[in-house]
């Protein structure tokens, strides 16, 4: 089963929000987790008390045969307790671990919902944590916490109603420590919550940036400032150990606190024993089951007071958790056309600027782009060709009138059928640290070895593959770091290529490829247009501008100028002036 997403959780916060994610067979395991919190916490306190009565009668000098049922009764709740223990272990760990299996697929898909917009303004290492350590600690509250609190409740009243059985003074002088010791973390919970929110959002920081540290150490080792992003870095560290201290001294406050009332109460019990004792209320047996039952009510309690210790960051972790199961989708996905044969692209008076920025970025953007037609979209920098791209891509959604494909609004098509549609090269390719085939495969991962090759060969990506030790089957360094800027955009037009997308968006690298390299791309290039596919290019390179069969030039939010290079160099005053910058020497 795979959670929900978590548009339908409702406005939950908090540990007990995550608690709807408990679906289906989930429900069951949560009981048998329950149950056997109780019968673990029941046995030892039946263990316990019955271990009292047997001490009790034998101070008493009863005769060892009369001492035989209790042992028989022994002989009953021992291995209950011992086989509790061991099952709850067993079965809430397994519940434990099948909950954070649905928590990581919950934050991925609230990652992809906000993709490629970055989420909460968090970032990657802080995100990292999110996924990998929130979701760990959630195992503390299903494996431990959850039963135990069960137990915490059903196992003291247990002891309560023995007492009272044996006396209800006994009882009521329980009673008031039995809610005190409950009440400790809940007097220090709001302290606990902004102390634990504190100690995970350090530890997001520190996270954060070590990935950063990690990412940038050619730039820092280049610019010399390894020093101070390594200070940068022990500072995060000693902000995440002041925090934990300030963590630690309240918990250590709670701990003695449930210590010091624990010790008084079976110290209270044991005196209310002696004096009922002394009045002949009750027999000698009896006086170690109340000390024994006393301490017993309140073991649980103080049990999960400890775990409860880390209730702070369990909260912190279920609200940053629940944040990113509640992300909004980037864009809707509720199309439901069919894909259409037509695949004329039409950008029709479109509007759009990014949350936050500077205003209006395309405004009343115009043009059509015919099947199988090449066209390179030129502006200078920041005149929102990538933006074009996005959304073309559906990574955003235009704030005022429409793109279509073959006519149909693209927020009527499914995303995955516009992911079908439009194959996207971006600038800087990630690879995974996989095979090169399986990298090109990302694009169709059930294509053949052939189909591999094919796609390599047409974006000019086989021979310097090939020439590698291991060919297809070499691994792409973390990062890629094995393959240069050129190889990596190649492998990107593959990868493309593989997916069978009639429209091809080319992202043209701005930095500068060598010749060679600008060559091959080139001729990949050229063997895209003989295939009979859209290729839209962001481009830079004069020479793959004038390769076009038609330029757009994109000014202030609009087209400004469209046409062939002839023509634009002829009539096209914008588009001049780019290429006398374009051609311009660096
Ligand atoms: N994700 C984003 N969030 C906010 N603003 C953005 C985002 N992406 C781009 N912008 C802004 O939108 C404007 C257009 O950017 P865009 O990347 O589309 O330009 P471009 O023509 O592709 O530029 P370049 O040639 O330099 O890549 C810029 O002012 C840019 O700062």
């Amino acid at each position: 089963m795979t959670p929900t997403p978590s548009s339908s959780l409702p406005g939950a916060s908090g540990l007990f929000g995550l608690l709807p994610l408990i679906r289906g067979d989930r429900r069951l395991k949560l009981l048998l987790t329950l149950c056997s919190g109780i019968l673990a916490q029941g046995g030892t306190l039946a263990t316990m008390a019955t271990l009292a009565w047997i001490a009790g009668r034998a101070i008493g000098g009863a005769a060892p045969e009369t001492l035989v049922p209790a042992f028989l009764v022994l002989v009953i709740v021992v291995p209950v307790a011992a086989g509790g223990r061991w099952w709850q272990a067993h079965i809430s760990h397994d519940f434990a671990f099948t909950l954070i299996g649905d928590l990581q697929i919950g934050i991925y898909d609230g990652l992809e919902r906000a993709a490629p917009a970055s989420i909460l303004g968090r970032r990657t290492g802080e995100l990292a944590s999110v996924a990998t350590g929130d979701a760990e600690l959630m195992e503390m509250f299903y494996a431990h916490t959850l039963a135990d609190y069960v137990g915490a409740v059903i196992v003291p009243l247990a002891a309560l109603a023995g007492l009272a059985a044996i006396h209800p003074l006994a009882a009521l002088t329980l009673l008031p420590f039995l809610l005190l010791v409950a009440s400790v973390p809940a007097w220090l919970s709001r302290r606990a919550g902004r102390e634990g929110e504190k100690v995970l959002g350090e530890l997001g920081h520190l996270n954060a940036e070590t990935v950063e540290f990690i990412q940038s150490q050619r730039e820092l080792s280049l610019f010399g400032r390894g020093r101070d992003a390594l200070a940068k870095l022990m500072a995060r560290t000693a902000a995440l150990g002041a925090a934990q201290r300030r963590y630690g001294s309240r918990a250590g406050l709670e701990y003695a606190a449930i210590d010091a009332l624990t010790a008084l109460a079976v110290l209270a019990a044991a005196l209310v024993g002696l004096m009922l004792l002394g009045s002949g209320a009750i027999g000698l047996p009896l006086l170690p089951l109340i000390i024994v039952l006393s301490g017993g009510a309140l073991a649980p309690i103080a049990e999960v007071t400890q775990t409860a210790r880390k209730l702070g960051e369990l909260k912190a972790g279920a609200r940053r958790i629940l944040e990113i199961f509640h992300q909004k989708p980037q864009i809707p996905d509720t199309g439901t056309q069919a894909v259409p044969s037509d695949t004329t692209i039409r950008f029709e008076d479109v509007g759009f600027g990014y949350d936050g920025g500077r205003g209006a970025v395309l405004n009343g953007f115009n043009c059509a782009i015919r099947p199988g037609e090449t066209v390179a979209l030129v502006g200078r920098s920041g005149a929102g060709k990538s933006t074009v791209a996005n959304l073309l891509m559906r990574f955003w959604d235009p704030e005022r009138g429409r793109v279509s494909i073959g006519g149909i609004d693209i927020r009527d098509l499914p995303v995955p059928a516009l992911r079908r549609l439009v194959a996207w090269v971006p600038q800087d390719i990630h690879l995974f640290n996989r095979t090169i085939a399986d990298n090109i495969r990302l694009g169709r991962p059930e294509a053949t070895d052939d189909e591999v090759i094919r796609a390599a060969r047409l974006a000019q990506a086989h021979d310097f593959i090939a020439a590698l030790p291991e060919g297809y089957d070499t691994l792409c360094g973390e990062r890629a770091a094995r393959l240069s800027g050129g190889q990596r955009q190649r492998l990107a037009i593959a990868r493309a290529l593989l997916t069978g997308a009639p429209i091809l968006l080319l992202d043209e690298a701005s930095s500068n490829l060598d010749t060679a390299n600008e060559r091959a791309f080139q001729r990949a290039f050229e063997g895209i247009r003989g295939q009979g596919r859209t290729v839209i290019m962001i481009a830079h390179r004069p020479s793959m501008i004038r390769s076009a069969e038609r330029i757009l030039v994109l000014d202030s939010g609009r087209l400004a100028e469209a046409g062939t290079h002839a023509e634009l160099a002829a009539s096209g005053a914008l588009y001049r002036q780019l290429m006398t910058l374009e051609e311009a020497p660096a």
